[in-house]
């Protein structure tokens, strides 16, 4: 019902180009099978764009969809002016992450939760966690000499303790960690599932997990309510804003249920894309030698400056600017979220094309990134693209606007840090020439990038 619901095509849809595909499953397993390819969704989007323009209509997913590029369309969808969209989640997202997550707010209530969210993620709060950061990576990458590496696996038990430690203080080894682990395995595989809710079903074990999860952090808090514990962490500082008690306004205080949804969100939001980035820049380095050369120049040139035995510093972490390329070019390329999508939350015309309030609307960000009249050579991996400013809306790793990630500055701290001690003591190779991508919203390798290390 569901689906038949979904593919039904409004008459005011008509107007715009495109195929809806098949009854029901639309164009669903073309998408698919393309977005397996090396290429992603790319081929999908040119091929269409050839066929019908800038502007066209599809239905995949069990939505049906309209696929919008080019900068002008990311000025307008992601400036979002005038309130004209929304963010559009797939129904499992909104039951998992709860009503009160930051990506379901609009207009006010979702700029005054960004301010309280992105002030523990600026530059200057991040500092506190840098040794635990710095420390981890090493102890991570003690363990890859003489054994296969699945890059993809490491960094995900990479990410996830950085986060866990920044949010809840968690230690990175232990019971409480490996319950923190087994419920978030569930509930970001439950993130994108079929919006069936009923025992056995993965949504159905999602929020279960989402619920175990929360008993957790409403232990915590009780904990650090009645000062048994005291953390200096996320957690901490949302909880302070929450305390009757403070001198902040009515405006800076979170009830408990939007503490735990949007450490949920950041948890969910933060996780796999962190995760992706990193194993992408492994990946593409190894396959460009040149740059691989240029990007270890500079960590040797950082590691050489040093004094005998002292470790890396928060200051020279941000004097990497050839790394900060090569993070960028990363994520033009790989693309980790193809697409972002929105909802119309008023009429609006776009590219000549008129669209009516509640449509979904996909911003296709991969033939963005591949544009050659900004990329020229598109396909080909070159950091110095970033050498200069690039005009607006044609690079969107972090996204922009108001829902630009405010994550960006965690994501690149947890990625220099670990890039500089790998390529400052090992060199690695793939066991396998596989290009395929992983078939889920977060666009990652197939294979999870087997590598063998050895020592320079
Ligand atoms: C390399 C890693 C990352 C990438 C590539 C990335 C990318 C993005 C992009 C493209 C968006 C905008 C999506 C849209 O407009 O529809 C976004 C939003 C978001 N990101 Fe990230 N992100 C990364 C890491 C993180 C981290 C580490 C966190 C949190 C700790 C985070 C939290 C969020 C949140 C909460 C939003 C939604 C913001 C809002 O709706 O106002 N991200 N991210």
């Amino acid at each position: 019902f569901f689906l038949m619901h979904a593919w039904r095509s409004p008459m005011a849809m008509d107007a715009i180009p495109g195929n809806l595909g098949w009854p029901i499953v639309g164009e669903t397993f073309s998408f698919l099978s393309e977005f397996s390819s090396p290429c992603g969704v790319y081929s999908f989007m040119k091929k269409r764009q050839q066929r019908y323009g800038k502007v066209f209509k599809s239905s995949v997913l069990g939505r049906l969809t309209v696929f919008m590029t080019g900068r002008e369309a990311a000025k307008i969808l992601l400036t979002g002016k005038d309130g004209i969209v929304s963010l559009n989640l797939f129904y499992a997202g909104k039951q998992v992450l709860g009503p009160t997550s930051l990506l379901q707010q609009t207009g006010e209530a979702h700029k005054r939760l960004r301010r309280l969210i992105a002030e523990p993620l600026s530059v200057d709060g991040l500092k506190k966690y840098f040794q635990f950061i710095n420390n981890l990576a090493i102890e991570t990458l003690d363990q890859w000499p003489g054994r296969t590496v699945l890059v993809h696996e490491e960094a995900s038990t990479f990410t996830l303790k950085v986060i866990g430690n920044m949010i809840m203080s968690l230690e990175p080894t232990g019971e409480e960690q490996e319950k923190f682990r087994a419920n978030f395995k569930v509930i970001s595989s439950s993130f994108a599932s079929l919006p069936i809710k009923i025992p056995g079903t993965t949504l159905y074990r999602g929020i279960k997990a989402r619920d175990r999860m929360y008993d957790m952090l409403d232990t915590t808090i009780f904990k650090r309510r009645n000062r048994e514990s005291f953390r200096q962490d996320f957690l901490e500082s949302l909880i302070k804003k929450h305390c009757k008690d403070t001198s902040e306004g009515e405006d800076d205080k979170l009830t408990d249920t939007q503490l735990k949804d949007n450490i949920l969100t950041l948890l969910v939001a933060g996780h796999d894309t962190t995760t992706a980035a990193l194993t992408w820049v492994i990946k593409f380095l190894e396959e460009n030698p040149a740059a691989l050369e240029r990007l270890r120049e500079e960590h040797m040139e950082i590691q050489g400056s040093r004094k005998n035995g002292s470790s890396l510093t928060w200051s020279e972490i941000n004097n990497m600017p050839y790394t900060t390329k090569v993070i960028n070019e990363t994520l033009r390329i790989a693309t980790i979220l193809p697409w972002f999508s929105r909802k119309a939350a008023l009429d609006f015309e776009i590219d000549g094309c008129k669209i009516k309030k509640g449509w979904s609307i996909n911003l296709d960000v991969v033939s963005i990134h591949h544009d050659p009249a900004v990329f020229p050579d598109p396909l080909k991996f070159d950091p110095s693209r970033f050498d200069e400013p690039l005009k607006p809306f044609s690079f969107l790793g972090f996204g922009s606007g108001p829902r630009m990630c405010p994550g960006i500055n965690l994501a690149k701290l947890e990625i220099l840090v670990f890039i500089h001690h790998l390529v400052c003591r090992y060199k690695w190779s793939p066991l396998e020439k596989d290009d395929s991508v992983q078939p889920t919203v977060v666009r990652m390798p197939r294979n999870k990038y087997p590598i063998i290390v050895k020592p320079l």
